[in-house]
């Protein structure tokens, strides 16, 4: 048997951090060309053991037995680590994903073609992109300098040289795109997804049915249920995300001993599960650019903040949110509306961005003489830039409320200048903010521009400051979760095999 592929994007929540917690409230998604790599291969070994390897941590090998009992009532079947040697290292996301996946095969394949699945015991490598760890150290080591071109001469899925909990994040949301790929991939290879559902393009049942498994073990394996945009963003790609309801899985994460059934719930049939998807992409010819801030911050600990303050000040929180959320929501219409504007006129529209990667927006509109076709594309492009300077200072309100650096001043001076630069479109801080990251949307019109591409424009500028690196991600062109091919994925035969 071939080996099995899935790989799920990371995500950047651009606008509606803290109000996407809230059902009321929509966040605008948008899902990473970095992914995380799920391979499973048939290990040749013992039935029913599984390896599940990183190659890119130290210590990074866990080994479990699967023992499926049918003669219980129901079948059941218990994963358990061996603890060999003993002092291997623990990996509760990885544990929780093979138990509750194999467990839902289980109830819908049977006991007889589980243990068939895993008649020769599997091997599992998971990878994931350089993107989602900090590659500063990287490239102090090689002596490069904090640029794009450095990023791209190392290796894909590099070794960190440390343990995974030692590891420095950029926020890319490694853990939800980890699940995803991995529960994914687990459900394609017992049966309960056909292989096909994933490779079409098309959004499937299958989509729903490893979202709702992936939602699920990602808040189990985190001991909370956060609002999930995450996950949904590697399930689903690029997207407006309208939370579900807790409710949902409420008596599962409360079902210590792990007997409930879990079809029932997580099936995609189940109606439950009320979280929207709107589709939704940047706008052709821009990008986004990140920069790894290579200091983190404790979103948990942000969170626990802003909603005690918001419980605390209903009155002034529902204006805040409010507001912020008539910006948010515009931000994803107007960058709606320029996706549509290029469709209607491809050639004015390539002629606007040319036109505004060699001028800053204040210089945007100042032109007397422009069509009417270019005008309508350059109001866009201005109104999202004022939107994302609205939001910006809303979000920044709500950390002095709140007592909490949504918006550190470093960050505010490093996106002042960003944004002040040729070509900027806008920018924030994603998420939660705090010192994980920021984001710029940027034009990048083909070649030939006049004057710099605003991308090398902003390299310079971020060189001058310590410990702000760029990332090499871009939007994810295959939108969520995808079946791969192991040989068309630079880098990941050999990591594979690194770690057999
Ligand atoms: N490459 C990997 N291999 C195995 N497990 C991993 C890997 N990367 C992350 N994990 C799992 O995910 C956990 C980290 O989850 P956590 O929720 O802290 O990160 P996160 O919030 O998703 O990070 P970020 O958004 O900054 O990428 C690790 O403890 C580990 O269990
Ligand atoms: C604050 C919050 O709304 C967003 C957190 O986003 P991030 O992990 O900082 O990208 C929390 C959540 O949505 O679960």
């Amino acid at each position: 048997m071939s080996s099995i592929v899935v790989s799920s994007p990371g995500k950047v929540l651009l606008a509606g951090g803290y109000l996407v917690l809230d059902p009321a409230y929509s966040g605008v998604v948008v899902s990473t060309s970095s992914r995380f790599y799920t391979v499973i291969q048939p290990a040749g070994a013992a039935p029913a053991q599984i390896t599940v390897r990183s190659p890119q941590f130290l210590d990074a090998t866990w080994s479990y037995t699967c023992n499926v009992d049918d003669r219980a009532q129901p079948p059941t079947v218990v994963v358990s680590q061996v603890e060999s040697p003993a002092s291997a290292s623990k990996n509760k996301f990885v544990h929780l994903a093979l138990q509750k996946t194999l467990s839902l095969a289980l109830e819908d394949k049977g006991a007889a073609t589980l243990s068939q699945s895993l008649a020769q015991g599997l091997t599992i490598t998971i990878a994931g992109d350089n993107d989602f760890y900090s590659q500063q150290d990287q490239l102090a080591k090689l002596g490069l300098p904090s640029e794009l071109a450095s990023l791209s001469k190392i290796p894909p899925f590099a070794s960190t040289g440390v343990h995974l909990p030692d590891v420095s994040k950029t926020g890319l949301g490694s853990s939800a795109a980890l699940i995803t790929s991995l529960v994914t991939a687990l459900l394609v290879h017992t049966g309960v997804i056909a292989p096909a559902a994933l490779a079409g393009g098309e959004v499937t049942l299958a989509h729903r049915f490893a979202h709702n498994l992936a939602q699920f073990v990602h808040c189990l394996a985190q001991g909370k249920v956060g609002s999930g945009f995450d996950v949904a963003a590697a399930v689903f790609g690029s997207q407006l995300y309208t939370r579900f309801n807790p409710a949902v899985i409420q008596h599962l994460m409360d079902d210590t001993s792990g007997t409930q059934p879990l079809l029932p719930t997580i099936s995609p049939g189940n109606a439950a599960w009320d979280y929207q998807v709107k589709p939704f992409k940047l706008p052709p010819h821009t990008r986004i650019l990140l920069a790894d801030i290579h200091a983190g911050s404790n979103t948990p600990l942000l969170v626990g903040q802003v909603l005690k303050w918001r419980k605390e000040n209903p009155a002034e929180a529902h204006s805040l949110w409010t507001s912020l959320d008539q910006v948010n929501t515009s931000l994803g219409q107007t960058l709606t509306r320029l996706s549509e504007l290029h469709s209607q006129n491809p050639d004015a529209y390539l002629e606007t961005v040319r036109y505004i990667s060699s001028l800053t927006s204040v210089q945007w509109l100042a032109n007397p003489n422009m069509q009417q076709h270019h005008a309508h594309c350059l109001e866009a492009f201005y109104e999202a830039h004022l939107l994302t300077e609205q939001i910006r200072t809303k979000m920044r309100e709500m950390g002095g409320l709140s007592g909490v650096e949504i918006e550190p001043a470093q960050q505010t001076k490093l996106l002042d200048e960003s944004v002040a630069l040729a070509g900027v479109i806008g920018g924030g801080v994603p998420g939660a903010g705090g010192f994980d990251a920021v984001w710029l949307l940027v034009a990048e019109p083909p070649l030939p521009i006049y004057g710099i591409p605003p991308v090398q424009l902003i390299e310079r500028l971020w060189s001058e400051y310590k410990g702000v690196s760029p990332l090499l991600s871009t939007e994810s062109r295959a939108q969520g979760v995808i079946l791969e091919d192991l040989d068309a994925i630079p880098g990941l035969k050999d990591a594979v095999s690194a770690s057999a």
